[in-house]
């Protein structure tokens, strides 16, 4: 506090010319014992009222001016003096008052020692309030406590603490809010030494205590704790442990990257780097090149777009410090505000990399080229799994197919009756993409007469009977599809030249009409016979044979492919199980047997309606051999009979096997002692396996093994 905060402006001011009587009339007046003497507003001195009484004394006269009472160079102190140095110097003058003056030496007023007194007070209550506040608001707790540890003073936070107000903590013992401190009390009024403590647990809470004395006159009256709550330094320190392990990570990961790696600020400025790019640059630390613009460090890099532009800048091909590299520029953003540049440099083995882009390359052809394989495979199971085989002949007349059908050439497709050849044909019109439909005709079906008119069609009034509108032929019907003549061997000779026509031009007429037709329709025959002894014989014409046979697929015999019969059996039998709504789930080995042993000369199509009158006649859920009916010649039954009697020998057998398989089985869990998995192993069969014989043979493993 200043001076002038305290002065009194109230003061007396005279001239030396002043009478005696003026100035005591003055000092009555303004209750004052000074005056100050001025001249030219300046100080020249004061008079006091023993110097006045002094000069009555001796002049005895009241008239008498002031000059002689004047005392010169008083003490004085500046307006900006501090009060506590203006107090010292009035008491170590011996001085009840001193004239406070300005910087010119113009009086502004006067000062008593009550004055400073009085500003003193003010000025400690005001920093006792200030001291006050300050308690209040640290986030530290403080309470003191006198000497029977009573608590005599605590601040806000202190109160939290203990969780009570201030009229009901004040004069209470700490030991009832705050148990855990009164030793530590104890022992600093017993040691009168400050002691600290870095961890006091209070209500779970971590603290840093300290329990500093409190004396007066060098004798201890109280001692203060301080509580400093260090769980959110905790939390902030392990905050920051938790970052330097993620920045020491970050730097590991760009150490361990093999290539060069720039992170800056978002102008560009380099934050980061990692050795890659220092050897790229011949540099040796990361210091050398922290905080500088990335364009003077490598100014190669065309930083400008992705600094200025925030561009991402993929795989760009440059010559950094003459090394060739690719070069990737990445802009950062959190929360859509840019924060930086990641620069991504490859350099390092480029040649390898062009290998293996090359290497790639080529695989991904290889890929596509395999894709389009399987695109093919599976467009051909697509159009062809209606066509049951397992025998590889098949699965190559299947693909053979596949391929013919997306050409414009004409197929023949031979085989006996019943092998699957209208199958054939129908997957191959489904396959070719062909907009049309797939059209058949059987021409041993139809008469000769009618023949020509069902291939070609007719006009009104072709002949006697024929429709009044006329009728269109196959080969219209078929145009843009595909036109199926099964049993063309049939054909009459006289039809086999017009047919040929329409090959050739791929136009023809109607009966009675004049119109030529255009077709576009796709030819496929089948047959049975021989067509080439029918050429040779001159039953069938060799051209019409030549223009039919550009493609020619031959089915076998289902005889000589007999492995397809346990799965045509399975497709047929789920076939009538729909159709019939019956739950029949097969043939039974030896039915089986049987089937095989068949000729089959009516080829699947008997092998289907076999299996259709065994549905029949199956009233269990598996088709025995009794069901099956086949079509034996003679010899081939008594052949048969002599099969039986082998089959006959052939089931003691089984029964022998079975009787030593059980047995086996037996043996071998005993000496597994029930380990089922043992006992697999040791029979060298799965562990499923052994469970179906175990079923199959009725062995109850629990009673018997364990
Ligand atoms: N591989 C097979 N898978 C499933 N069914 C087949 C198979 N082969 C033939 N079939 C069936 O057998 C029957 C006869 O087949 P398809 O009519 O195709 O023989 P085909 O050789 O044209 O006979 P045909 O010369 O007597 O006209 C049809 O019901 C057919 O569905």
């Amino acid at each position: 506090m200043k001076v002038k905060k305290i002065l009194s402006t109230n003061f007396i001011s005279l001239s030396k010319h002043h009478k005696i009587k003026d100035v005591l009339s003055l000092f009555l007046k303004k209750h004052q014992d000074i005056a100050c003497v001025v001249e030219k507003r300046r100080l020249i001195g004061i008079v006091t009222k023993y110097s006045l009484y002094r000069l009555l004394l001796t002049t005895n006269d009241i008239h008498h001016p002031v000059k002689e009472a004047i005392i010169y160079n008083p003490i004085t102190l500046n307006q900006n003096d501090n009060i506590y140095r203006s107090r010292e110097k009035l008491v170590n003058l011996k001085v009840a008052h001193a004239v406070v003056v300005d910087d010119r030496n113009h009086v502004v007023g006067i000062i008593s020692r009550s004055n400073i007194f009085q500003g003193l007070v003010a000025e400690t209550q005001h920093l006792s309030k200030k001291l006050n506040n300050l308690m209040n608001n640290l986030q530290t707790m403080i309470i003191s406590v006198d000497l029977n540890l009573t608590i005599t003073t605590l601040n806000h936070s202190a109160k939290k603490i203990i969780g009570s107000s201030n009229e009901n903590s004040i004069g209470t013992h700490i030991g009832h809010f705050l148990p855990e401190l009164t030793q530590h009390i104890v022992d600093v009024i017993q040691t009168d030494q400050l002691i600290d403590f870095e961890n006091t647990v209070i209500n779970n809470t971590t603290y840093i205590s300290s329990f500093i004395p409190i004396k007066a006159w060098g004798q201890i009256n109280g001692v203060m704790i301080v509580l400093e709550n260090v769980s959110k330094y905790e939390k902030i320190a392990s905050e920051l442990e938790t970052t330097k392990r993620i920045e020491k990570m970050l730097d590991s990961a760009l150490e361990a990257a093999y290539d060069g790696i720039v992170i800056t600020d978002p102008n560009g400025k380099i934050m980061k780097v990692n050795q890659g790019f220092l050897e790229l640059l011949d540099y040796h630390h990361e210091n050398e090149l922290i905080g500088k613009p990335i364009e003077t460090i490598a100014p190669e890099i065309p930083s400008e777009k992705s600094i200025k532009q925030r561009k991402q800048i993929e795989g760009e091909y440059i010559h950094i410090n003459g090394y060739k590299s690719v070069v990737t520029q990445t802009p950062i953003y959190r929360n859509n505000e840019n924060i930086g540049i990641i620069i991504k440099i490859i350099f390092r083995q480029l040649e390898l990399w062009k290998d293996l882009f090359h290497h790639m390359d080529r695989l991904e052809t290889e890929i596509s080229y395999y894709r389009s394989k399987l695109k093919e495979v599976s467009e051909q199971e697509a159009h062809f799994n209606h066509i049951i085989s397992s025998s590889p002949l098949i699965q190559s007349l299947k693909s053979n197919a596949h391929v013919a059908a997306k050409g414009f050439s004409n197929i023949l497709m031979t085989g006996e009756s019943g092998t699957g050849k209208e199958l054939f044909a129908q997957g191959i019109h489904n396959a070719s993409g062909r907009t049309g439909q797939f059209v058949k005709i059987n021409c041993a079906a139809i008469p000769v007469d009618l023949l020509e008119s069902e291939l070609f069609g007719y006009e009104e009034g072709a002949f006697t009977g024929a429709k009044k509108d006329g009728k269109a032929g196959k080969f219209d019907l078929a145009n843009e599809g595909t036109l199926f003549l099964d049993e063309i061997g049939d054909m009459p000779i006289s039809l086999q030249v017009k047919l040929l026509r329409v090959l050739q031009d791929k136009k023809f007429e109607r009966i009675g009409g004049t119109n030529t037709i255009y077709t576009d329709a796709r030819i496929i025959s089948a047959t049975n016979r021989d067509l080439l002894s029918m050429v040779q014989a001159g039953t069938f014409r060799a051209d019409l044979y030549y223009r039919i046979n550009v493609i020619h697929l031959h089915l076998p015999p289902l005889r000589e492919r007999k492995e397809d019969i346990p799965y045509l059996c399975d497709y047929f039998i789920q076939k009538f199980n729909q159709k019939m709504n019956k739950k029949i789930r097969g043939v039974t080995p030896e039915a089986l047997l049987m089937l095989k042993d068949y000729h089959w000369p009516g080829n699947i199509r008997e092998l289907e309606n076999i299996l259709e009158r065994a549905f029949h006649f199956c009233n269990k859920q598996w088709i025995l051999p009794e069901n099956i009916l086949l079509d034996l010649p003679k010899e081939r039954k008594t052949i048969k009979a002599e099969s039986n009697h082998h089959k006959n020998n052939l089931s003691n057998a089984k029964k022998i096997m079975d009787d030593t398989e059980k047995k086996l089985i037996i043996q071998a869990l005993t000496t597994a002692n029930g380990n089922r998995t043992e006992a697999a192993k040791l029979l060298h069969i799965s562990r499923s396996a052994l469970y179906y014989k175990m079923k199959k043979y009725h062995i109850k493993e629990l009673n018997d093994f364990h």
